[in-house]
């Protein structure tokens, strides 16, 4: 089965399109206003209104206010929403709906302990760890930090593209992988050229 693929930071209808043109399973608004690839709920109806069927719509936030999560919730057609800030198990666990739990790896992270920590994530979203910024920075981290036996499926997330997707897939075998600068011309503007040779990076790491 092939990797999963999330094509996270879309702002636009048109890179919402070519995502799914070239394969990818779900789409990433980011719901923050210090990101550069920051959404409105106006821009995320638009971005999301001609998808076809079957494509999942992730929804990313950092330690938000819970009535600013609901309002986006009643406006904005979510299937999952993106923890990436310091949520708390519980604060992840109070919607409608599935959740995955970002964690920035440093060498002395815990996995095994976050797993246990977010039972009912379903996922933990793994990405590097750059002090003082929530994510999205295009770096990438130590691999091998990630144990094998995690009890729950992996995102890896952080610093991927097209050079290094393959490389990632075979090393890690995650459930996805998750990318948002590596497919870019500029901060929240999709690059479709960046996309398809992703995407051929993914279907390589399978053969
Ligand atoms: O994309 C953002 O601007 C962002 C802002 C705040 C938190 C997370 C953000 N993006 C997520 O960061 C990782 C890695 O992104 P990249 O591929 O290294 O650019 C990914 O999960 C994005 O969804």
């Amino acid at each position: 089965m092939r990797t999963r693929v999330k094509i996270c930071g879309i702002t636009r209808e048109e890179d919402a399109l070519t995502a799914v043109r070239h394969g990818a399973d779900a789409i990433g608004l980011v719901f923050v206003e210090a990101s550069p690839r920051h959404v409105s709920i106006a821009q995320a109806q638009a971005a999301i209104r001609s998808l076809p069927p079957f494509i999942a719509v992730v929804g990313l936030f950092v330690d938000a206010e819970p009535s600013f999560i609901e309002q986006v919730l009643k406006e904005v057609r979510l299937d999952m929403l993106q923890f990436h800030g310091d949520e708390s198990p519980e604060e992840c666990q109070r919607y409608a709906r599935p959740y995955m739990k970002a964690i920035r790896v440093r060498p002395d992270t815990n996995l095994l302990q976050y797993a246990l920590d977010y039972p009912r994530a379903s996922a933990l979203l793994l990405d590097a760890h750059v002090e003082g910024v929530a994510g999205g920075t295009g770096q990438r981290f130590d691999w091998s930090l990630i144990p094998a036996d995690l009890p729950m499926p992996i995102v890896l997330a952080g610093g991927l593209n097209a050079d290094n997707v393959a490389e990632a897939i075979k090393q890690v075998r995650p459930y996805a992988v998750d990318v948002s600068g590596g497919v870019e011309s500029q901060k929240g503007i999709k690059d479709a050229g960046k996309i398809a040779a992703f995407m051929r990076g993914v279907t390589d790491a399978a053969l």
